[in-house]
């Protein structure tokens, strides 16, 4: 009974193949691809892998991307699935105003988010923090509701607009330091301080809403740029998205 779960982004197409559709599977293969370069997938990183029984995935990139993964999933008896955000599932209360149009990677991970904290007693709050493309800051109480969270532009969006936006911020990559002396390292830690600003203070509020010490769960591509910077302590979960496909398939 193999699982496949898929987030597609809007950079890149992460993908997991689990040996069973339920929390604690083992990942048995993983990859990612750029989303121009996914009609190859098919051709290439799935070719060889164990066809999977099912599959759920999460699309944040559109339909036309969405039904560009369905065309390589053609290779293997599988109907695709897709997470669309309810008001509840997994103990995860939706918050949202319009509770399906919070983002499907979002609610994932909240569900993962909620697995782990109730792993650790259940009587914690969680943010939740992706780093991707755009990046987001989401926010569960000890009850696994979700009370809302920001979205903000992640590194690559920041960098581009200050570069379109100007006529002298055109330079390589930089590193995250604490007082930057070149344009390189001081957008580069300008961004990383916007994004561990933001983080730091809805983990505050988050901690003074609900009284209670708040985990802080961190995912996404990017996520490791900040750690140097966030001060709460926290914990990187590569995975979170894909524990949150496997809790939201398990129960189906
Ligand atoms: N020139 C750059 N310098 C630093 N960071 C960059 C640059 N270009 C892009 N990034 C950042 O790298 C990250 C993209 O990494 P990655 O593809 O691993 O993210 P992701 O989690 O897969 O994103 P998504 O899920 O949105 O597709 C984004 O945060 C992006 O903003
Ligand atoms: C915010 C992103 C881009 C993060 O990947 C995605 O979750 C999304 O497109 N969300 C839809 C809008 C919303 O969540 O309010
Ligand atoms: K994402």
């Amino acid at each position: 009974m193999t699982f496949l779960a898929i987030d597609i982004g809007n950079t890149r197409l992460k993908w997991g193949l689990y040996d069973a559709p339920r929390p604690g599977a083992t990942l048995l293969a993983h990859g990612a691809a750029f989303l121009e370069t996914i009609d190859t997938l098919a051709d290439t990183d799935w070719k060889a892998l164990p066809a999977p029984t099912t599959m759920l995935g999460c699309a944040v990139a559109g339909d036309v991307v969405r039904r560009r993964a369905e065309e390589q999933l053609e290779i293997w008896d599988l109907e695709p699935r897709w997470v669309v955000p309810t008001v509840q599932d997994c103990g995860v209360i939706n918050g949202y105003e319009h509770p399906s149009r919070l983002g499907a990677d979002r609610w994932a991970a909240l569900v993962g988010a909620r697995q782990r904290a109730l792993a650790d007693g259940g009587r914690r709050p969680a943010l939740v923090v992706m780093v991707g493309t755009a990046v987001t800051v989401d926010a569960l109480d000890a009850d696994g509701r979700f009370l809302g969270g920001l979205i903000l532009p992640g590194f690559g969006l920041m960098l581009r607009a200050l570069e379109m936006g100007t006529a002298g911020l055109k330079v390589p990559t930089g590193e995250v330091v604490d007082f930057p002396r070149n344009t390189s390292d001081a957008l580069m830690s300008g961004g990383a301080a916007a994004l561990a600003g933001a983080i730091e203070r809805q983990h505050r509020r988050l901690v003074q809403v609900t009284g209670a010490s708040a985990l802080l769960l961190m995912t996404g591509g990017a996520a490791v740029k900040l750690a140097p910077l966030v001060q709460p302590p926290f914990e990187i979960v590569d995975s979170l998205i894909f524990e949150g496909l496997l809790a939201l398939q398990s129960r189906r």
